[in-house]
């Protein structure tokens, strides 16, 4: 399966930033064995989509739970498939933590993406006391379970244990798999065969001297990157690292 390289921005770049990153981008890339996609703030979504290289994706960091209609602020999955976004990421731990988003809601979320053709990447994964306690497997497989209530085959899982995202502190690509495997094997359990088809990201500290390694497993199928995604150098690092991937 090709790697998906989803580059999430988080709450940086303005209209301007993304104008100038995308135009940086488009001088230096070089379509490689990755796919690679932006995760964009909605207010850069316009100008990415005017801007980005062929080949590179756009996607958004979240959407309603809803269709459309009297909820202010909130911006629906066919307004987002209007500006041709593929992808959007439901249920980030920044979301499920600052804004109260239980797994009832990210399904509902993932499901209002894929009814309008835009492919939901699921974030789950645990907190450090979690897995301290060592039970980081059967908590994440709890979370994605209840997020994917009702959510069909089209979509992305992205495994981000949230102790090592903005830390530095990178899981092992052997913790990745471990993860990634027991993903794999509940998928398998929801959705049969086409399990096998379903992309399972790893997120947390990816830079381009570790993405190889981890995407190398068996059951990572690319990265969910936060930091080393808004600098241009560091995103064709990781292209160039997966490369021969
Ligand atoms: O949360 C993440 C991507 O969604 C990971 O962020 P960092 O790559 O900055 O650790």
């Amino acid at each position: 399966m090709r790697n998906l390289l989803a580059l999430n921005w988080k709450m940086n770049k303005t209209p301007s930033e993304a104008r100038s990153w995308a135009a940086e981008l488009t001088e230096r890339y070089e379509e490689g064995n990755a796919e690679l996609a932006v995760m964009a703030p909605a207010v850069t979504i316009s100008t990415l989509a005017a801007n980005l290289p062929a080949g590179v994706g756009l996607g958004a960091q979240d959407v309603s739970a809803y269709e459309s209609g009297a909820y202010t602020g909130e911006i629906s999955a066919g307004m987002l498939a209007d500006l041709g976004v593929q992808y959007v990421v439901v249920g980030h731990s920044e979301r499920r933590d600052y804004h109260g988003e239980t797994d009832a809601v990210v399904a509902a979320k993932a499901k209002q993406a894929q009814a309008n053709g835009v492919v939901p990447i699921v974030c789950v994964g645990e907190k450090l006391d979690v897995r301290e306690k060592g039970e980081h497997v059967p908590f994440t497989l709890e979370q994605l379970s209840g997020s994917l209530e009702g959510v069909g085959t089209d979509v992305v899982i992205a495994y981000e244990p949230v102790w090592a995202i903005g830390t530095g502190k990178t899981a092992t690509a052997d913790d990745a798999e471990e993860l990634a495997a027991a993903i794999r094997g509940a998928l398998e359990q929801r959705y049969g065969k086409k399990a096998a088809d379903i992309r399972i990201l790893y997120g947390g500290s990816v830079k381009p001297d570790n993405i190889a390694s981890i995407c190398a497993k068996p059951n990572v199928n690319g990265a969910l990157v936060g930091g080393a995604s808004l600098k241009v150098a560091d995103v064709l690092g990781m292209n160039d690292a997966l490369k021969d991937a």
